[in-house]
């Protein structure tokens, strides 16, 4: 790992105090002129989270959380019940733990996507255009039957926050992406409350 730091890069927002836990990669971070608002949430329940494959678009054939865009006149906290809905056919009580910022090279806008975590949810799980959904073990009951959360099938920076997601803390952080998906630079923290 080289050109660790401590000061969080633009982009990176937080209330409090934060933590840095992990940062590497090479040269200056990407600059961007705009921000697009995303969501992503994901279901924890038991030992077990929800992981969607998903099936067309941005990150074709990578597990994620559910989630878009939030449209005009949305909180983002709206857009990700909307979100889920909409993409595993499901509500759930959804609550912010997380902020992250991504650049890829060539796109205008930067993500700037708020995660979301929810314990229950209401409805049935249903496979749709977009998603497959799918349950993966989150490690903590180790006589668990279904497979670990496949992190070499999600993006990048999804195994320097999760961690920290599934420690239950605050996470924020930024990734800068090459067009081909290669994580060029990255720094991920916690954020004490
Ligand atoms: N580097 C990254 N790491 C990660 O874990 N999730 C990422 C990511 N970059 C993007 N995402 C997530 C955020 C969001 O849940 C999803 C992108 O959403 P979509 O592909 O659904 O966007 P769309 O432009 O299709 O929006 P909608 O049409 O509103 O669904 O990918």
């Amino acid at each position: 790992m080289s050109n660790t730091t401590e000061i969080p890069p633009l982009g990176v927002t937080y209330e409090g105090k934060l933590t840095h836990e992990v940062s590497g990669g090479e040269g200056p971070w990407l600059p961007f002129d705009k921000v697009k608002h995303y969501t992503n949430a994901f279901i924890r329940q038991n030992g077990k989270i929800l992981l969607g494959y998903k099936k067309r678009g941005f990150g074709l054939g990578l597990y994620n959380g559910f989630g878009g865009k939030v449209e005009p006149g949305e909180t983002s906290a709206q857009a990700a019940v909307r979100e889920l809905e909409e993409e595993a056919g499901i509500t759930a009580p959804l609550r912010r733990c997380g902020s992250l910022f991504f650049i890829l090279q060539g796109l205008e806008a930067a993500f700037c996507i708020e995660i979301f975590v929810a314990e229950e949810y209401e409805g049935t799980i249903i496979e749709t255009d977009e998603m497959g959904p799918e349950w993966f073990s989150d490690g903590s009951d180790p006589s668990s039957d279904l497979p670990p959360i496949p992190l070499k099938q999600m993006w990048a920076d999804d195994e320097f926050w999760m961690p920290m997601f599934l420690n239950n803390r605050m996470f924020v952080g930024r990734g800068d992406f090459s067009e081909d998906g290669k994580m060029l630079k990255y720094w991920f923290g916690e954020q004490i409350l």
